[in-house]
């Protein structure tokens, strides 16, 4: 019995069975059950299901709070019926104005998103809702005021109109390809730059994302997808009205999305699926219906954070664990893929003149000056508070430079943004690793490989044989980094689990992903352990050998004179002094200075 589960379960052709069977009973049961009633609630749940799996990808995956998506429907819905009416339309040209309308509003009320956090973005589009509905009601000429756009025509297809079933069907392959849809997006370089847009903004602008442009790209995609529902809205309901879209549709939606599973490619269909299920199967509870729902969503806020289909999952890796069975996914790349070695890198020069930071009345850093030759390593040591990790920042473009200038590769930096910077070939780890917990170690180092694609966001979504190309091209490049600092093994877990120490060499072999003609390492080898140490050291040198120029902060002295052809230290944001290793840590300034502090913090460590 327990060998008949574990097949069943171990097998993941059995979750494609499931699927197909499932998909063929939801096209087949109007034909078997199917009354006009039903038929309405469906195709109306099948409208509801196409919203929130748009409103999921911005808010489950990008973590971005609409509470506007409602007015988008309502626009899409406008835009459809009265191209249809008015214009006398037909259905397609009308849904794709439809799409159209909403993205340009969409990007509108996403324009604030630019610059607010993301309550008060959530505030900003439930007053957009607001203004969006006064618009529908005031704008008569347009919208026909409170009476709105009625006798809506059916859709047709090759110039038959579409019966109620028909229209069911359409709703229903529309859903099921807009899930395909957002699934392969999610898994292109615009859906791992969405999610590190979320999970960690700094690793993902440090890899290059724009997060000004990911965020507006997500709002877009995702209200093009309310305005198509929008269309499939007019079209199934005949007659709109200003009352269909109040601000309660769309917190409806957002609670759709939450109760689903926010960032869970199934939880807008479960969550959309229950909130119109209870309700039919409660009507003898229907004015209990509101205390219900609230009841269920607080116990799910506390019980299931990640919804129902999340909780499902957990359930799942649970049942696999007694089973004995691996909750970790096998390697996505052999060997053989991954053939080809990794292809040496250009190192640029790096100069720093004068360059001055202040914090309020801290001067961070007093006039700082360095020049690191291509190809070479750099060390840069200080006590602690001296300003190292300033200094990274201002190179990278995290901090804005007071005064000074930076170049890299003999053009200047200043007043670049941190994705700018990286796209100029600067990569850099940070002194807490940043990665994305939740996410496979793999999936975290293909973040790196954004800057390298070029594919767009439709080839990708479509799976167009170049953009397959191109993902299996960083799957190899991510594997073959993955080996290069020794975690290969563990590609496939998620990267939280990882020991700090491998966490690190993670983070860099995302660097080294990138290709970075310069990359800067904040105190790499801080909480290794001795044979990390060494490997580090190891990794540092053949990072090296690769090309890349190296700049490295850290006060693990030892590793510095091993690996680092020149160093300079400094002092209360001024250099103490700068040259070889050897003349360096031979310096009496250096020593009473640092190295005596240092010596004393490593005894009493
Ligand atoms: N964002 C910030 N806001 C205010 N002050 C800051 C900020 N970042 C750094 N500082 C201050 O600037 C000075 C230099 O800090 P920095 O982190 O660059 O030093 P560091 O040499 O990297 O030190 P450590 O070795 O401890 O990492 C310190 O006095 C620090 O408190």
């Amino acid at each position: 019995m327990r060998d008949t589960v574990r097949r069943l379960v171990d097998s993941p052709a059995n979750g494609w069975r499931l699927l197909l069977a499932l998909a063929a009973i939801l096209y087949v049961a109007p034909l078997l059950v199917g009354t006009e009633y039903r038929l309405f609630v469906a195709t109306q749940m099948g409208v509801y299901v196409m919203v929130a799996i748009g409103l999921n990808l911005l808010n489950g995956y990008g973590g971005q709070v609409s509470l506007g998506h409602g007015a988008l429907v309502g626009i899409g819905a406008y835009a459809a019926a009265l191209a249809m009416v008015d214009a006398q339309w037909s259905f397609w040209p009308a849904a794709a104005l439809a799409m159209a309308a909403a993205a340009v509003v969409g990007a509108m009320m996403a324009l604030p998103a630019l610059r607010l956090s993301t309550w008060y973005f959530a505030l900003v589009t439930l007053g957009f809702a607001q203004v969006m509905e006064g618009l529908m009601t005031e704008w008569r000429e347009l919208t026909h005021g409170f009476a709105g756009v009625v006798g809506i025509p059916q859709p047709a297809l090759l110039g038959y109109a579409l019966p109620s079933t028909g229209l069911y069907w359409l709703v229903l392959t529309l859903d099921l390809l807009a899930v395909a849809a957002v699934a392969s997006l999610l898994r292109s370089r615009f859906g791992r730059a969405l999610i590190a847009v979320r999970d960690n903004p700094v690793a993902a602008t440090a890899s290059g994302v724009s997060m000004v442009w990911i965020k507006m790209f997500a709002f877009v995609v995702s209200a093009a997808i309310a305005g198509l529902a929008g269309a499939l809205f007019a079209v199934q309901k005949t007659v709109i009205t200003p009352e269909d879209f109040t601000a309660e549709f769309s917190i409806f939606f957002l609670l759709v999305v939450v109760l689903g599973g926010a960032g869970r490619l199934w939880g807008p269909v479960v969550g959309a699926l229950v909130f119109f299920l209870v309700p039919e199967l409660l009507a003898a509870l229907q004015s209990w219906r509101l205390l219900i729902y609230g009841a269920a969503l607080l116990v799910l806020m506390l019980y299931a954070p990640h919804g129902l289909v999340g909780a499902v999952e957990a359930g799942w890796k649970r049942l696999r664990a007694r089973l004995g069975l691996s909750n970790i996914a096998p390697l996505p790349v052999t060997g053989a893929q991954q053939d080809g070695g990794i292809r040496p890198i250009d190192g640029v020069a790096l100069s720093v003149r004068g360059v001055e930071k202040r914090f309020g009345g801290v001067a961070a850093l007093a006039g700082v000056s360095l020049e690191v030759a291509p190809g070479t390593s750099h060390a840069i040591v200080g006590p602690n508070g001296s300003g190292k990790t300033t200094l990274l920042n201002m190179i990278s473009g995290f901090y804005p430079v007071d005064a000074g200038a930076i170049a890299v590769g003999g053009r200047s930096v200043i007043g670049l943004a941190p994705h700018r910077i990286a796209h100029r070939g600067v990569g850099r780890t940070f002194q807490t690793p940043r990665m994305m917990p939740d996410l496979t170690v793999l999936d975290n180092i293909l973040l790196g490989a954004f800057m390298a694609e070029t594919q767009g966001a439709l080839a990708a979504t479509l799976r167009l044989p170049a953009a397959r190309r191109e993902q299996a091209q960083s799957l190899a490049e991510a594997m073959r980094y993955l080996d290069f600092v020794g975690l290969r093994e563990r590609a496939m877990e998620p990267a939280g689990e990882l020991p700090h120490g491998q966490q690190r060499l993670a983070e860099i072999a995302r660097a080294l992903v990138g290709r970075p003609r310069l990359l800067l390492l904040d105190e790499p080898a801080a909480g290794l352990s001795l044979d990390e140490l060494d490997r580090l050291g190891e990794l540092i040198s053949a990072i090296r050998g690769l090309g890349t120029t190296v700049v490295i902060v850290e006060h693990h002295l030892e590793l510095v004179a091993n690996i680092c052809s020149s160093v300079t230290v400094l002092e209360r944001g001024a250099v103490l002094a700068s040259g070889t290793p050897a003349e360096v840590f031979s310096n009496e300034a250096v020593i009473s200075a640092y190295m005596g502090a240092h010596v004393r913090i490593e005894a009493a460590s």
